[in-house]
This record gives structure tokens, sequence and C-alpha cells, in this order.
């Protein structure tokens, strides 16, 4: 459903993204991998119109993305696609829920509609009483769960996260992509999630690795990945 054809994009001076040709399918977990630097957050942004490439095209269901005016891309992004980042970045002067509701209001729901739309997720997201809240009197990994409820509110064709888990602890960081995980199937969203950790790679249908801005074979990341598969769970050194 989202594709790039021979996608080039140079940034501070020299090639971030050096001909990448790739694509994910409806409903698909795809993990865009790679070490630090290596092109994720670039491949994420041009894929969702976020930066326009230099060079080669993205197609969304169809679509040119690479013909879009600035304002179209825009409009692209806020009704077809859902972020998270590394920081939860929430507004804040709104609730928990309000925040959440937003997500939904920017893909055309009406405002009731949006805010029970929200409140479902930031339940299964177990948000509780906390939704009430407005985001500094929430701890960082609730803050970031109220993000993942945002991107998911009025169910976006493709949700976007990239590092998702960088600002939670380990137990966090699995509630957080287990509930991703299980959202995005259920309502047969697509996820393209950019990470540098095997373990939330792990969670994914497929995998695309990237070096230097290019695909490259995925590294099955070495001894850690073998005992991953042997049913080992990481307690920090399996990283
Ligand atoms: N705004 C910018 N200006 C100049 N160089 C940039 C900019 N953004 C990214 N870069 C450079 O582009 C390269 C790719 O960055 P990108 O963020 O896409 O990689 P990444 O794989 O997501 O890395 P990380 O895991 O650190 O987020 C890096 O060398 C980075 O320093």
């Amino acid at each position: 459903m989202l594709w790039s054809r021979a996608l080039v994009r140079h940034r501070g001076g020299g090639p971030v993204l050096r001909g990448v040709s790739a694509g994910v399918r409806e409903g698909e977990l795809l993990a865009v991998t790679g070490t630090r630097g290596a092109g994720k957050t670039t491949l994420l942004e041009c894929w969702s119109g976020t930066t326009a490439a230099d060079s080669g095209e993205v197609w969304f269901n169809s679509a040119p993305v690479h013909t879009l005016s600035a304002g179209r891309r825009e409009r692209l992004r806020r009704e077809h696609f859902g972020f998270v980042g590394p920081e939860p970045r929430l507004l804040a002067e709104l609730t928990a829920a309000e925040n959440a509701a937003v997500g939904g209001m920017l893909r055309g729901l009406r405002r009731r509609a949006a805010e029970a739309a929200a409140a479902e997720w930031l339940d299964r997201l177990e948000l509780g009483e906390l939704a009430r809240l407005r985001p500094d009197g929430l701890p960082r990994e609730a803050q970031q769960r109220v993000a993942v409820a945002r991107a998911l509110t009025g169910a976006p064709s493709v949700v976007f996260a990239d590092d998702p888990t960088a600002c939670l602890d380990t137990a966090g960081s699995a509630r957080l992509l287990r509930v991703l995980a299980t959202a995005v199937r259920s309502h047969r969203m697509t996820l393209v999630l950019a990470t540098a950790d095997p373990e939330v790679a792990a969670l994914a249908d497929r995998r695309l690795h990237l070096t230097d801005g290019r695909l490259t074979p995925d590294p099955g990341w070495g001894a850690g990945e073998k005992r991953r598969q042997a049913g080992y769970r990481a307690d920090g050194d399996g990283r």
C-alpha cells in the first residue's frame, strides 16, 4: 500500500538515503532497522510525506506522494497517518483524554466520536483514571501511552512509530509494544516501526535493514537474536 522506488534524500550536504526501493503491505507490521544514523527516521519521513525526497518516487494506495505539493502532503499525513515518536510531545494544556482525542479530530471525527474512540484506546492502554490528568501529572511511560492512543484514535491507515520505546524501561516498552501490535492487527492498520533494538524489531512480520542509507541483508542481530529465537528474554545483556 505504501512504497518507494530509487528514493534518494540528502541531509547536511550528504546522502542519507541512497536509492531505497521498498514498501509495506496493507495490514503488515514492518520494522525498519539499522544502527544510529542509518537513515531510518528519514525513510519514515519520506514515506509519510513529512519530508520530500530529492529524487525517486513514493506511492500510497496507487497515488504518487512525490508529486504532491507540501500542502497536499500535509493533508495526506493528517487524514491517513498516525505518528508516535521517541518523545510523547503532548499538548500541556490538555488532559490525556483530550490529547488522545485530537488525533481522531485531525482524521475527521467529530469531537464526541473522537472522545469516545480515544477513551476506548486509553482504556486498552490501561491509562484508567490517569486519562483525566494533564501531561505534567503523568509518568513518562504513561505520557507515551497517551501518544500511542493519539496515533490510533480515528484508525489511520498507517501508523509510523519512530523509536517509540526510546524513553521507556523494559517493562514499559514491552507493554507499549504489545498494545501497539495488537491494536494495529485488530483494526487492520499498517505499522512502520523504526528501531535499532532487536527485541523491538522482533514483533514485526518483516524487517528492512538499512546501512548508511541503503537496504542491506538483515544481519540477524547475532547472538542476541539466536537467544531470542531460543526463547531467551533479554534483561539487558541480550541487546
Ligand atoms: N536535519 C538534519 N540535518 C542534517 N543532517 C541530518 C538531519 N537529520 C538527520 N541528519 C543526518 O542524516 C543521517 C540519517 O539520520 P536518521 O535520523 O534518518 O537516521 P536514523 O537511522 O533514524 O538514526 P537514529 O537511530 O539515531 O534516529 C544521520 O547522519 C543524521 O546525522
